[in-house]
């Protein structure tokens, strides 16, 4: 699957690049209401995707909650998506991504502005090339069916950590060589507990940052661990490229994103500093492996409760790829597999919410909204308005083919599981491979059954199922 290019479509049919001219004259500065934000509060502990809808539904495409000084305001709906991406100049993502620094690093993509950013994304971009993808089909099929060997019918297992683990092995194996992957399990658990920091309520992680804890003191810890863990390997390649007495001594011959970003330059010879060549590695670890589980976990979940869909993608698996394991040639075969993870990621996409702060007031739907605000945009609520997807709440794989009846051309400012604009998700294309060799593979070799439908979607960062997805394998 190749979800709809970025920036370039939103800027083009999307709203001019001055905040100002496009909205006329703001009624006044957003005023979060107190009622609306206890009320909301609550909710949002309770189910945030639920109450997210609800808030909507309530305050329409401009809802602000929170305190009047440094208010939360969602901006909700396609307009105010290609409103937002075609803005950029208009938001900061240090601010709005802080809480992210302690694990992903000072310099990672997601919180470097304006030229830094820049420059950091063309020396990382390569890396995650369409073509370099391909490459890396055969490592994640090999991993996910030696998990699924051990899978006896019968047993009862949580399939979202059982594939979670998969998918760990096969992200810091393609990213970063067999040799960290041969650590992928220690890696993972300490990069767990710095996840973990960043998947609490806001609120909380605001107040943990405030004063040196214990708590913050373990997460710098681990990540600290990982960080040397990492350094070890540059050292390691450099001192075999300085030696060049082996076949790997050019570093190009370790086929993975580490040897690229290592071997980037700019157009001034410039390569990545060690800082940022460890905080790029961490943060691709760290952004890569939590959503992508979480997506595969709805996967699973969506054809587990349709057997239809199940069934005839099974069909199209057995056509396509037949007994062997799934290889990068047979992906653009398996439509109906696209289409399944298409609609996964739009019923269910892992970045609930994704953030901006702007750095000067704008006026948006008879809003003013104030520099520093937070401003967040919802791919969730997007994807589930009747008005922009018909039978938005059902899943409905087959409205991906352009000769359905429910296919509507999306658009990056209809269909944003990967966000959008200069900061759009980098590993897109990683991600939607890695899911559809998965279940590929799932599909030739098991079938499942939920232990129980009733599943409670958890965390706006990377949503997945509360308390895993437990499934019977029954053959
Ligand atoms: C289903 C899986 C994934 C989802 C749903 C997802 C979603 C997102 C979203 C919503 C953003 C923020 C974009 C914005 O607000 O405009 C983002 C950014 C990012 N993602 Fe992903 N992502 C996934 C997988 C991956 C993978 C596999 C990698 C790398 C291995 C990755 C690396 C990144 C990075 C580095 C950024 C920051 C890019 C920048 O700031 O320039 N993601 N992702």
């Amino acid at each position: 699957m190749t979800p709809p290019s970025p920036a370039g479509r939103a800027r083009a049919a999307g709203p001019p690049r001055t905040a100002r001219a496009r909205t006329g004259r703001a009624r006044g500065a957003v005023r979060p209401p107190l009622a609306l934000t206890v009320r909301h509060g609550i909710a949002f502990s309770a189910d945030p995707c639920a109450s997210l809808l609800r808030l909507h539904a309530e305050a329409g495409p401009v809802a602000a909650v929170g305190p009047r000084r440094k208010p939360l305001v969602h901006l909700f709906g396609p307009d105010a998506n290609a409103f937002v991406f075609a803005n950029s100049g208009l938001f900061r993502w240090r601010e709005a991504f802080d809480l992210l620094v302690p694990v992903n690093g000072e310099t990672a993509l997601i919180v470097s502005d304006g030229d830094d950013h820049r420059r950091r994304r063309r020396l990382v971009q390569p890396a995650f090339h369409h073509r370099r993808v391909g490459a890396y089909v055969e490592r994640m099929a090999a991993n996910t069916d030696a998990a699924l060997r051990t899978w006896r019918p019968g047993r009862t297992l949580d399939a979202y950590a059982e594939l979670r683990s998969v998918i760990r092995r096969s992200t810091v194996e393609v990213l970063f060589g067999d040799r960290l992957a041969a650590d992928a399990e220690v890696i993972g658990r300490r990069l767990q507990v710095a996840l973990a920091a960043v998947d609490r309520n806001f609120v909380l992680q605001m107040m943990l940052r405030q004063v040196p804890n214990p708590y913050m003191r373990r997460v710098a810890s681990a990540r600290a661990q990982v960080a040397r863990r990492v350094d070890e390997e540059v050292e390691r390649r450099l001192r075999e490229d300085a030696a060049q007495d082996t076949a790997q001594a050019d570093g190009e011959a370790h086929d993975d994103v580490l040897a690229m970003l290592m071997a980037a330059r700019d157009e001034d010879g410039g390569g990545l500093t060690r800082q940022e060549l460890q905080d790029q590695v961490i943060s691709l670890i760290s952004a890569g492996y939590d959503t992508t589980s979480a997506a595969m976990a709805w996967a699973v979940y969506v054809l587990a409760t349709h057997p239809e869909a199940e069934e005839r993608a099974r069909r199209e698996v057995a056509e396509v790829v037949g007994d062997r394991l799934p290889r990068a040639g047979d992906l653009p075969g398996l439509t109906f597999l696209d289409g399944v993870v298409n609609e996964t990621l739009r019923l269910f996409p892992p970045a609930v919410l994704s953030a901006r702060v702007p750095v000067e007031d704008f006026d948006y739907g008879g809003h003013r909204i104030p520099a520093g605000a937070m401003v967040l945009y919802s791919p969730y609520v997007t994807h589930r308005m009747p008005e922009v997807w018909p039978q938005a709440g059902r899943f409905r794989p087959e409205r991906w083919d352009p000769s359905s009846d429910l296919h509507r051309p999306a658009t990056p400012a209809t269909y944003l599981p990967f966000g959008g604009g200069p900061h759009r998700c980098i590993g897109s294309t990683l991600a939607t491979v890695e899911i559809k060799t998965m279940l590929a593979c799932l599909l030739r070799r098991t079938r499942l059954r939920l232990v129980s439908p009733a599943v409670t979607p958890t965390s706006v960062t990377a949503m997945r199922p509360r308390g895993g997805l437990p499934v019977q394998i029954i053959g």
